[in-house]
């Protein structure tokens, strides 16, 4: 039963009563004659009361017939005795006798014309005539049909709501469950209808509810492992519960813990007012599948894989391009998990150079080689010890380093280089990658042994451009944000805008979707963003071309544009950026609107090896190459309050300023 006929199934008694009762459609207390009337004082009230017909009834009220117009006209023609008793003329019963609590649908088969509406005692109260009855159905035809169109309304409504919503009886037997609910569960809608609901919805109490009757608004419900805010709102007809609403809104924790955040910010600023020397307490908001926005049926696939995942104790790959979330995915999974005590670290395999590699995953002991700090360094696996170890990019690890981490996983037990003593692990490892593994191990790039120890259980994002759905609800996720962020008003997209987003290929993925939204807020003034403001190689890959900001394009990926002027310009848009930020290469990659590992992997392919220096010297950025050793220095001023670049030229510039002296 869908929701709308168990609506319905309230309403048809309601609608049987109003609109289809004999009692909605009748003439109460009528004109009538009575058969000991002359057919001449008969058509004397005919005539004054203009009717068609009259009921005619006997001393008890109780009908014995009915006068018509046309009865009368065939006397006068005919019979032409004006004195004649109505009630000798009235020879068959050309009526029918009907209650008030009939039915429409009950008489609408009798075959006469006028329909004579009686009490208990038989007594006359009402007449009917067959165009009344034919109005009265056709009501209702209409009204069915108009209310068939609310039921695909309905649909549409329920199917489109972001939140899951789910309708029990009063039994607590599922009669509605919408499409985001099937999605979260994974049990498809007409697996859960006409279930009792503790069957499909884990923790739920909407069948306890329903018989309470009390309505519980933004209560907590924790459904495969995760804390989500559920409202139940009892259904009431006339006065007994029918039923029970369940939503469940996805994006409520976070939020929540958000204005908690909010909250414990301007408290401790308070406090801080009031003792200046007070230690700030540290307190974050865990990444929880929550904040993982998106409504495409991929996304919810992946949660629900990754909500399952957060329960098991296997290594977990998580592949899929740049930008699409593995690592949001990978921290949710951490605190989804029986380590989420412990602590999350990650390290990112492609920023590593390869002689590091060991120190920065095993740690090393006081004195273990030249350069090691006093007391050793703990490694990543101790760091991460009873916590999550996240190997980012574990594709760019060497061959010689994946000997050694298949060797840790095997054994779970880590040595410091240079140290004798074994620690026991107890370390989740979750791995990520945007290549595909099995291509490299086919290619001897990727060891074998290693793919199947880390993929255990495989994760796999799509690309945003396949989960279109996803782009509506990250706009305004992220518009919010900024604003937020920024503290401007709140800004708006148009429909065009959101189309030409939808339509957009999206390479870099959320990542660069999110980016385009920050810019797009930070730089167009007003409240409305429209496709005149979207970046050039948006408007020219989605063919919303309009006006295009060129403030904004401008400043679109630096680096794209670059590239277009080749590796020269593109090299040193990097030198310039690494030292705007004085080597910061997070800092760094963000200027130049790229993620921080695409920047290591061109430091890479360009041989930039960056070395920090103090103010006031001239930066020295050494590229070895096979013609020359020197190719690129920039000179600083340090002095300013910003480190800005005067100059950028090369060796050959260099030799010819010492010879100008
Ligand atoms: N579904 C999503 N909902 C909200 N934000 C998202 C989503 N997916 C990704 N993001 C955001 O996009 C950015 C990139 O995400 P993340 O770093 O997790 O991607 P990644 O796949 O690990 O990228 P890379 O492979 O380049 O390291 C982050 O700011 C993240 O918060």
């Amino acid at each position: 039963m869908s929701i709308q006929h168990f609506i319905n199934s309230f309403d048809e008694a309601i609608a049987d009563e109003k609109l289809l009762k004999v009692e909605r459609w009748m003439i109460p207390n009528p004109y009538f004659i009575r058969g000991d009337y002359t057919i001449s004082e008969a058509a004397q009230v005919v005539d004054q009361l203009r009717v068609d017909f009259m009921p005619v009834v006997d001393k008890m009220n109780r009908p014995i017939g009915v006068l018509t117009t046309k009865l009368l006209l065939h006397h006068f023609l005919i019979n032409k005795n004006m004195d004649e008793k109505v009630l000798n003329q009235i020879s068959e019963q050309n009526f029918s006798q009907v209650r008030c609590d009939d039915t429409l649908l009950d008489i609408h088969l009798l075959s006469c014309e006028h329909f004579l509406v009686v009490d208990e005692q038989d007594k006359l109260i009402g007449v009917l005539e067959r165009e009344d009855l034919i109005k009265g159905l056709s009501k209702y035809v209409r009204e069915s049909i108009e209310s068939e169109n609310n039921t695909g309304i309905l649909r549409v409504i329920l199917e489109s709501a972001y939140e899951g919503i789910a309708v029990v009886d009063d039994q607590g037997i599922l009669l509605e469950f919408n499409e985001a609910y099937s999605r979260f569960t994974g049990i498809k809608r007409e697996d859960a209808v006409g279930r009792p609901v503790t069957e499909v919805i884990e923790n739920t109490k909407l069948h306890i509810t329903v018989k309470t009757a009390i309505p519980e608004r933004g209560v907590l419900q924790n459904i495969q492992g995760q804390s989500m805010v559920v409202h139940r709102i009892p259904i009431w007809n006339k006065d007994r519960i029918v039923g029970e609403i369940g939503m469940l809104i996805f994006e409520g924790v976070t939020e929540l813990y958000h204005m908690y955040e909010r909250l414990q910010k301007n408290k401790i600023r308070e406090e801080i007012r009031e003792q200046p020397f007070m230690v700030k307490s540290q307190q974050t908001v865990k990444t929880t599948l929550d904040q993982i926005v998106g409504v495409s049926e991929s996304t919810s696939n992946v949660k629900r894989l990754a909500r399952k995942t957060a329960k098991s104790f296997a290594p977990v790959l998580i592949t899929g391009e740049s930008g699409t979330g593995k690592e949001l995915y990978a921290k949710s999974i951490h605190n989804l998990s029986s380590f989420s005590s412990g602590p999350f670290i990650s390290l990112n395999c492609g920023a590593i150079p390869e002689h590091l590699f060991e120190s920065e995953l095993f740690g090393y002991e006081e004195g273990a080689f030249t350069g090691a700090k006093k007391n050793g360094k703990p490694g990543k696996f101790e760091l991460a010890q009873n916590g999550t170890l996240f190997l980012d990019e574990i594709g760019e690890m060497p061959l010689t380093m994946q000997i050694k981490l298949l060797r840790v996983l095997q054994e779970k037990e880590v040595v410091r280089i240079g140290g004798v003593k074994n620690y026991e692990m107890n370390v989740r490892i979750i791995a990520a990658t945007n290549r595909n593994l099995m291509e490299m191990v086919e290619m001897g790039e990727f060891r074998e042994d290693q793919y199947f120890r880390i993929n255990v259980i495989e994760l796999p994002i799509p690309p945003l451009r396949k989960r279109k759905e996803d782009i509506p609800p990250l706009i305004s996720h992220y518009v919010k944000e900024v604003c937020n962020k920024f503290q401007t008003p709140e800004k708006m997209f148009t429909s065009a805008a959101v189309s030409a987003f939808m339509n957009y290929h999206w390479r870099g993925n959320v990542r660069e979707l999110v980016n385009t939204i920050e810019k797009l807020v930070t730089l167009v003034d007003g409240t409305v963003i429209d496709t005149h403001h979207l970046p050039y190689n948006m408007v020219k890959e989605t063919g919303h071309i309009s006006g295009v900001s060129d403030e904004l394009n401008q400043k679109s990926n630096l680096l794209d544009k670059a590239k277009s002027l080749g590796n020269e310009r593109e090299k040193e848009l990097i030198l310039t950026a690494l030292v705007q930020t004085a080597g910061n290469k997070s800092k760094a990659a963000d200027q130049l609107g790229i993620h921080r590992t695409t920047l290591y992997q061109k430091l890479k392919k360009f041989n930039i090896r960056y070395t920090e220096c103090s103010p006031n010297t001239t930066i020295y950025i050494q590229k070895c190459s096979v013609r020359t050793t020197f190719s690129s220095y920039i000179t600083v001023n340090a002095h300013s309050p910003y480190w800005h670049v005067i100059c950028i030229y090369t060796c050959e510039d260099k030799k010819r300023r010492n010879q100008d002296g």
